[in-house]
This record gives structure tokens, C-alpha cells and sequence, in this order.
């Protein structure tokens, strides 16, 4: 693959390290029992992994069936089923610190991770909710390590549903997370059920994004 990170995001004097996630993390109640944490800076230095994972996971192109055609994917994927070896042994751990900090929360360890490749802006995800699996009638949390170029995550309430304290033009709108170079964020309570998120396409010149998605077993 011939996609390089941007010289300005090289920090290569550095030693990667994953840092304390509690540190500087951030929660927003978004409402109907939805909340985001932010935790930037979670991963310093983490070209290494960046380009590791840029080579050697093997990333699908998927098609999908829209309406009368098969469309592609706008992104490359791969998912890691529970059980399955990762591809860095920095996954492992981020994993293993994401299960001891929410475990009173969650309830459940992070067994799996899905892995997106953003090329470039015009790579995106749709609106959507993670809600396969338990995660349609139960709360869950999902957490995100961004590795690469910065891109928006934003999140808007699901069926542009009428919150408390929102006036309907506001459900048009969305909020949207800026997520960096090993930044964390996480999505939790009933966010996959009351919210949808998406990964906007951009005109900017953006260079690759990965993000690692870590969820609980059977919810995708
Ligand atoms: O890339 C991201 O940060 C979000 C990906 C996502 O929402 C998904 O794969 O379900
Ligand atoms: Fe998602």
C-alpha cells in the first residue's frame, strides 16, 4: 500500500506509549442515558503502529448491495473476532486497559476489534449505530483509538429524535469529536441505540485515518 503518514504527524525520537487512560479523560452526558468520553493524547507516539498496521493487516475492500447495484465500501476493513490474534501487540494492551478502566461500567472485558483504513476524504462512514447484537436493546460501550490523520467523528440523535432542552432545528445538526493521532474516544450507555455516529467525507487534503474500534462480545 503506497499511502504514507504525513511527515508533520512523525514524532519517530519518541517512544510509543500507551498513557493512563483516566488521565485527561473527558465525559459528555449527551442525553437519553448516551455519554462520550474523550481521552486525547491516549497513544503518544504512535507512528510505529500507524504504519504497521497500514502493511501488514490484510484490508478487505467490501461490496455491498444497494438497491439495484453493488456498491463499494467507501473504506477499507478488518475485523478480529473475539479469540482471534491481533495484528500489533499494542492492541492487545490498549484492549486490556480499556476492559480494567470500564470494567465496573461494562460489566465485560473488549473482546473484539474492528479495524477501518481511511485512504484519504473521500473515505467515510455513514450514519449509523453499532446496534447488531446485544447493543440493540441494551447499553454497551464502544471504544475508538484514532491512529493517523485527524477526521471528525460526529454523532447526531437517531431518527433526528426531539431531546430534552433541543429545539427541532438543533436535531439537523450534530456534534462532531475532532479526533487525532492517538487520540481515544469511547461511546457508552445508550449511545448506539439513541444516537447515530458518522465519519464525514472531507474536501480537505487529509491523509490516511485507522481507527480500532473495541466492542464486547456479539455486538458489531
Ligand atoms: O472510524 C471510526 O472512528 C468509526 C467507525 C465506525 O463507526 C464503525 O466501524 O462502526
Ligand atoms: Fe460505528
Amino acid at each position: 500500500m503506497d499511502l504514507v503518514l504525513q511527515g508533520s504527524l512523525l514524532d519517530l525520537t519518541d517512544e510509543m506509549t500507551l498513557r493512563d487512560v483516566g488521565t485527561g479523560l473527558r465525559r459528555t452526558h449527551l442525553g437519553r442515558g448516551a455519554w462520550v468520553d474523550v481521552r486525547p493524547g491516549w497513544l503518544a507516539a504512535g507512528d510505529a503502529l500507524f504504519t504497521a498496521l497500514l502493511h501488514d493487516v490484510p484490508w478487505h475492500a467490501e461490496r455491498r448491495q444497494m438497491y439495484e447495484s453493488v456498491v463499494s465500501v467507501p473504506r477499507l476493513t478488518k475485523f478480529y473476532g473475539a479469540g482471534e490474534r491481533l495484528p500489533h501487540p499494542l492492541l492487545d494492551r490498549a484492549r486490556e486497559a480499556l476492559s480494567a478502566h470500564y470494567h465496573d461500567e461494562l460489566g465485560e472485558p473488549f473482546v473484539t476489534a474492528g479495524l477501518c483504513l481511511y485512504r484519504d476524504g473521500r473515505d467515510s462512514v455513514a450514519w449509523h449505530g453499532d446496534r447488531i447484537g446485544r447493543s440493540n436493546e441494551h447499553d454497551t460501550i464502544i471504544a475508538i483509538l484514532s491512529l493517523g490523520s485527524a477526521r471528525t467523528l460526529a454523532l447526531r440523535p437517531r431518527d433526528g429524535g426531539a431531546m430534552p432542552g433541543w429545539l427541532p432545528e438543533m436535531s439537523k445538526k450534530s456534534l462532531r469529536y475532532p479526533l487525532g493521532h492517538g487520540d481515544l474516544v469511547v461511546m457508552g450507555g445508550s449511545c448506539q441505540r439513541t444516537w447515530d455516529h458518522a465519519v464525514p467525507k472531507t474536501s480537505e487534503p487529509v491523509g490516511p485515518r485507522i481507527s480500532v474500534q473495541f466492542r464486547v462480545a456479539g455486538v458489531r
